[in-house]
């Protein structure tokens, strides 16, 4: 694979290395609509990468390609240097990579806690029958688990809120928990839809914030979507813009800002 990047550290010290994750001339239908047009792009290790566009675009539809949930009809997707078969999206997330939702998709009666161990179900070894006759491997697993959780639970600052049921908390704290339920799985790559959306400016400026840690401190990859521009130029190592089902600019924000397309694109924000 196209693997032969050099790596480079970014304006403010983190490193970016080779291509993480590659997607090779992909085209996506649903019927006779063309949602993505033989894409391709990469995302490299240590990287935070945007794909943006105005509505019906089809960023989430990448967004579901890349999560496995969708398998497009041509093109190749290519995860570690390997060409990922069609596999179900649960087996995608043990592999590496995790997601959250537009829509928060939190388990609303539970506690914040007890919805961030959600996240560990995928990495779970020990079954039931062994959970039964071999009590001590479930509940060493369980452990790790449980550490695991509570360092996130630390870094995102959500300790206040560990035993409060998520369908009390504001919003923005939901989407925090939403991010924390994500991280659990211990991915390689983050995938992030839209995490902005909704939240007030202040709300942003935080999450911006989670973000920007978790890529730099816990050296996760990450992709998102996202509208609110500011945020984007501001997150972003390198931005992906889709019209239409097709790529018509990707670069650094700079570049990508510069690109007479998209600003055609953008001023004519054309298609709701
Ligand atoms: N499950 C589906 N079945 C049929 N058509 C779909 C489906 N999902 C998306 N589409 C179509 O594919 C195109 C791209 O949609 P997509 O939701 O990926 O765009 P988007 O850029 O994420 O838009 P938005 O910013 O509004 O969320 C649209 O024309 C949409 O109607």
């Amino acid at each position: 694979m196209k693997d032969t990047q050099d790596s480079y550290v970014t304006a403010d010290g983190r490193t970016i290395g080779g291509t993480m994750l590659d997607l090779r001339n992909i085209t996506l239908r649903f019927g006779g609509v063309e949602a993505i047009k033989n894409i391709s792009f990469d995302v490299r290790e240590g990287e935070i990468r945007a794909i943006i566009g105005p509505n019906g675009a089809g960023k989430s539809s990448m967004l579901n390609v890349i999560s496995g949930f969708y398998v497009p009809q041509e093109g190749e997707v290519w995860f570690r240097g390997e060409k990922r078969k069609p596999m179900k999206p649960f087996r995608v997330a043990r592999n590496g990579i995790a997601r959250t939702f537009q829509n928060i998709a939190l388990f609303e009666g539970m506690t914040v806690l007890d919805n961030v161990m959600t996240g560990r179900l995928n990495d779970m070894k020990a079954g039931m029958l062994s959970q039964a006759l071999w009590f001590g491997k479930a509940e060493r697993e369980e452990n790790e688990n449980r550490e695991r959780v509570e360092r996130i639970i630390d870094f995102l600052e959500i300790q206040h809120i560990r035993k409060v049921p998520v369908g009390r908390l504001p919003y923005g704290l939901k989407k925090r928990v939403e991010l924390a339920r994500a991280l659990a799985a211990e991915p390689d790559l983050l995938l992030l839809d839209e995490p902005m959306a909704g939240m007030n400016v202040e709300e942003k400026e935080d999450m911006s914030r989670y973000i920007l840690d978790v890529n730099d401190e816990m050296g996760t990859t990450i992709a998102l979507i996202e509208h609110d521009m500011g945020v984007v130029m501001d997150l972003s190592d390198r931005v992906v813009v889709m019209d239409y089902g097709r790529k018509i600019g990707d670069g650094t924000p700079d570049e990508v800002r510069n690109n007479q397309e998209v600003i055609d694109a953008y001023l004519g924000v054309a298609h709701e």
